[in-house]
Formats: structure tokens, sequence, C-alpha cells
């Protein structure tokens, strides 16, 4: 199959396409459990290309209706009326990131990387189909545009280690969802937390991209400056989930003047509506109703003309484009850029590549010196006794050394990958083999220098591949440690929960070890239960490899039934030899 070439692909498609979002009689009904809320009230009308910003009191659905355009509602559990087409098509969640980038209130970003090697991460990602000079030109152009050239090669940073400050983030957020060129871009609270300046340099840096990429920016704002008002192309006022006012900003004026709503010379506008908005007198709340009528009636007008618009064809066009596009995204490479994030960041994350290096060495080395040249000792039960726990010991030192780490560090990575997840930038198997691959490695290694250092301070005896079985199941019992923490992280929202799920995890790995009650001896109704113990196999294997078949006073193989599983299938064998 000839190789599709996207660039040339690119020239002989129309470039300008101007795209809006239009709704119909959206009403949005959120289900907290008990009963059903209208959080959104039969909205019509219709973004085009420009700033809209859309304004309202703190719970008046703002955020909502940004997630209502977007489709990032949980269908099952909210309900959704009414109807939202980009010119005229209508789109699930899919399709709207073809189109769209929604970059979320949070600014969720990996400490550890530069900005400069953010945007090139992203860039990696979204324009794959372009050659490295013209991904460079593009990150280049965002830094330029975001005014982010000074801080290009300081740390994102976090809490602890200070890195950018907030307005810098923000703009670093903004900057990933501009770097694949949308052509729609929704931003939630872009300006929140942000000094009036900063606030403003981002609002006009938008008003810039927007004029220049033809682009439709939708964004929620709290209480805008004058200069930052005055650059608004379009405005909405939400009250209750309703409408006020959805129009151009420069008419807004004469449309409230009609209403009988003076605007005072000196005040900001957006202020001037914002506190009708919140009046609780009853006269006002009436008048600002019926303002809300007349407004669904021009939206409705507004509407049937943009339909008619005959963008549909140009649409259909850039959905082609994107989709082939999309079809880019290489497998391997996506899971190389991926890798190559991970392995800077675990090297980034000095402190805890440390903490974990020497926390094995260390409690390993005082293990060796606890229990030293105690691995042959085996002249009274208690001696037996002995080094199966601390062959146990060490099993349950290392599961839950690897876990610790994991519990703690995932669950803020969980957020990156969700967040990066939702906007389609990888899938979920690139995300798992390039978080897997370099942990595997580096558990491999803990597993090792844990079996080193131990097997031969408790002089254990036994051949070369004794040694390489002992250090096998350090290896494997830390990965499963280190893949358990992320389990854990990943199935609870709040690391506490999941830090109580792993402490509810040690008490079986202990009683089913087979040290602390002989495995024979089990009820059969909880015998089972040894099976998912990963502790079980561990200890099973090490001690039957050190001592099954060598003839001494006790043997721990048959002084702790080690032999449970050996012996069942000895017999088999043995009955199986007769005949
Ligand atoms: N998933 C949900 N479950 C329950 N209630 C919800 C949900 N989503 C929104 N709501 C409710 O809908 C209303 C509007 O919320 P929304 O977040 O859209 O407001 P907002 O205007 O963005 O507020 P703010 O400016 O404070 O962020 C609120 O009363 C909120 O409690």
């Amino acid at each position: 199959m000839s190789k599709f070439d996207y660039e040339e692909y690119l020239q002989t498609q129309p470039q300008q396409y101007n795209l809006n979002i239009s709704y119909n009689n959206i009403c949005y009904y959120v289900n907290d459990g008990k009963k059903e809320r209208k959080v959104l009230d039969n909205l019509s009308g219709t973004f085009k290309t420009g700033l809209n910003a859309i304004m309202g009191g703190s719970g008046s659905g703002k955020t909502s209706f940004l997630n209502v355009l977007a489709k990032k509602i949980d269908f099952k559990k909210h309900k959704v009326e009414g109807q939202s087409t980009i010119n005229g098509l209508e789109y699930d969640q899919r399709l709207f990131q073809c189109f769209a980038n929604y970059a979320q209130q949070d600014d969720i970003l990996l400490p550890t990387l530069t900005v400069r090697e953010y945007f090139e991460f992203a860039s990696n990602l979204k324009l794959q189909h372009l050659s490295y000079e013209k991904r460079q030109q593009q990150v280049d152009k965002i830094i330029n545009l975001l005014m982010l050239q000074k801080c290009q090669n300081t740390l994102i940073g976090d809490h602890i280690n200070r890195g950018i400050s907030g307005g810098e983030k923000k703009r670093v957020c903004i900057g990933i969802e501009l770097i694949g060129n949308p052509k729609i871009l929704f931003l939630d609270e872009p300006t929140s937390g942000l000094d009036s300046f900063t606030a403003f340099v981002i609002i006009k840096m938008l008003k810039k991209y927007a004029e220049e990429q033809s682009c439709v920016i939708i964004f929620t704002v709290h209480q805008p400056s004058s200069d930052i008002w005055e650059l608004f192309d379009q405005v909405t006022f939400l009250c209750e989930g309703r409408f006020i006012y959805n129009g151009h900003r420069q008419n807004i004026k004469d449309y409230f003047e009609k209403q009988g709503f003076y605007f005072p010379i000196l005040q900001n506008p957006a202020d001037y509506i914002m506190s009708l908005v919140q009046s609780q007198n009853q006269l006002i709340q009436e008048k600002l109703l019926n303002t809300q009528q007349q407004q669904s009636d021009q939206l409705s007008n507004q509407l049937e003309q943009v339909n008619q618009d005959n963008t549909k064809e140009i649409c259909k066009h850039k959905l082609d484009l994107l989709l082939k596009k999309q079809n880019f995204q290489n497998f391997t490479s996506v899971c190389k850029i991926l890798i190559k994030r991970q392995l800077l960041n675990i090297k980034r994350n000095r402190i805890l590549l440390k903490a974990r290096f020497f926390q094995y060495l260390f409690t390993n080395l005082f293990y060796g010196l606890i229990y030293f040249n105690i691995g042959n000792k085996t002249e009274s039960p208690q001696d037996v006794f002995q080094i199966c726990k601390c062959i146990l010991l060490l099993g349950l030192g290392c599961f839950f050394q690897s876990i610790n780490p994991q519990t703690i560090t995932f669950s803020s990575e969980k957020e990156v990958f969700m967040k990066e997840y939702n906007s389609q930038m990888y899938s979920a198997l690139n995300y798992y083999l390039s978080k897997m691959l370099p942990e595997i490695i580096l558990c491999s290694y803990f597993g090792l220098q844990v079996s080193l250092i131990c097997f031969f301070m408790i002089g254990f005896e036994g051949s070369t591949s004794n040694f390489f079985f002992f250090a096998l199941n350090f290896i494997l019992i830390t990965n499963i440690g280190n893949s358990v923490g992320i389990l854990s992280s990943a199935m609870f929202q709040q690391s506490k929960v999941a830090i109580s799920f792993i402490i509810g995890f040690l008490v079986p790995q202990v009683m089913f070890s087979g040290v602390y009650k002989n495995l024979n001896e089990l009820p059969e109704y909880v015998s089972w239960c040894r099976y998912l113990t990963p502790i079980f196999y561990s200890n099973n294997a090490i001690i039957n490899d050190l001592f099954s078949g060598k003839t001494m006073i006790y043997n721990p193989v048959e002084q702790l039934h080690f032999d449970l599983d050996k012996w069942v299938c000895q017999n088999c064998l043995d009955e199986i030899y007769q005949y």
C-alpha cells in the first residue's frame, strides 16, 4: 500500500474552515444519587470563530455547559436532552476530539519535565505526521505566542520542588492544547487564580490565536477586567442554567437598556450584569427572565441561519483529513515517546529513586546482619522455624517495599494519564507498556540486589542454580508488589483508601505463607486462599529449592510441611510409574 503523503494532502485541501458549534434546546439533568436536578434549561445558540466568553455566578452551570457541548458527561448517570452540531453535523466524543481540544480547570502536569520538553512531547504525539523540523517550529511558535521563552527550560515543578509559576503552568496547559492546531478550543476558567495582568496576557494571546487560525474559543471566566471584556467577541451570561444574554459583546448595552437596565458609566459591564444576575430583588429577576425568553427566540432564528450555511461539506473534508491524520499514530513510536518521558520522569525523580535504592540496600543489609549465617543451621526445630521466618520476612519486605512508592506516586501520575488519555493523545495499552517496561527493569534490579546481599550474608548453602532460583523469586515478588501498588492506586480515587487496601493485603500473606500455620492443617474452606497470595508461592518455591531432598535431622520442608503440593504430586507420579 502506498504511503499517504499528509503534507501533499494538506496542500490539495482547502485550509480555511470556519467552524461553528450550534446547540438546540439543551437541557441537562444531574443525578446526585437521590434525585434528578435540572442544571441547564433549554439552551439554544451558536458559537462562532473568535472569543466566546461564558460568565455567570458560581453554580450557574458554566462548566456543565462546556461539558455537555464537549460530550464529557457520564451519560449513564446524567441525562442530556437537545442536540448539538458542528457545522450542522452531529458529533460524539470521539468526533469532537478530532476538531476540538478541552483544557480543564486544573493544571494537571508532570512536575519532572521542562516547559519545552512538555511541548515537544505533545507535538511528537499530536503532530506525528510532520517532520522533526516542522514540529520544532510549532513548539517555538507556541512558546513565543504564550510568552514562555524565559521559562522554557525550567521544570514544571510541584509544591515540593518549586518550578514555574501558577500563571506559567496555566499557559503551558493551554499551549499543550494549542499545539495540535485545534479548530475549536474549550477552556474552563483559563484565568482563575491569576493576577489581572497575566489574565489579560492570556486572553489577548487567545484572541490573537483565534484570529490567526480561525479558531472557535469557548471559555468560562469569572470577573473579567474592563481590558479583558473589550477582547471578547461573544458573551454568554448564565443564571441558574438559563441564558440571560447570549450574543455579540457590542450589542449587550443596547439589549439591556431596552429591558430597562442602564449601565453605569464608570462600571465594568461584566460586573454590572453579574450584580444583576446575583441580585435578590424580585422585580429584577422577573425582568431578567423576560430577557431570557426573548434571547431564546432570537437565538432560534440565528440557529436556522447558521444551519442554512453550506458548511457541511467543508466539515466532511476536515473530518476525513483528521481521521487520516489519526491513522498516523504509530503504536511503536507512541510507545517510544512515552517510554522516553517515563525514563526522564524516573531519572528526574531522583529523591524517590535514591530512597528506593537505599531502602532496599539498608533493610536487606539489616536482615543479613540479624539472620547472619543461619542459612544452614538446622540443629533444632527452632532453627528451622527461624530460617523459614527469615525467608518469609525477606519476601514480605520486597513485596511491600515495591508496593509503597507506587501507591504514593501513581495517584498523581494517574491524573496526568486520565487527562492525556481523554484527549486521545495515546491508548491505555501504550501507557501501560511505557509505564511497566522501565518499572520491570528497576524492580528486577532491586530483586537482584536483595538476593546478592541476603543469600550470602544469611549463608544459604547451594549451587549457582539455587542462587539464581532464589534471585528469580525475589525479582518476581518485587515486580508483583510493584504491580499490586499500581493496581490499588488505579482502583481507588484516594491514596488513603489504596493504602488501607494494601494493609488488608498484608495479613493473608503472612497467614498463608506456611510459616505461622502449617499448610496441611488449614481448614478446607479457606485453604484455597493461599493460591491468591504471592508470598505462598515464593516461600514454597525457595524453601523447596534450598532444602528439599537434603538429609538433615530437621528439614524445613518436612517440618513445616512445605512439601505439601510436591508430596501430592510425587504420590501421583509414583502411582503412574507403578502401572
Ligand atoms: N456531576 C454532578 N453531580 C451533581 N451535581 C452536579 C454535577 N455537575 C454539576 N452539578 C451541579 O450543577 C450545578 C452547576 O455546576 P457547574 O459546575 O456547572 O457550575 P459553574 O457555573 O461552573 O460553577 P463555578 O463557577 O463555581 O465553577 C451546581 O449546582 C453543581 O452542584
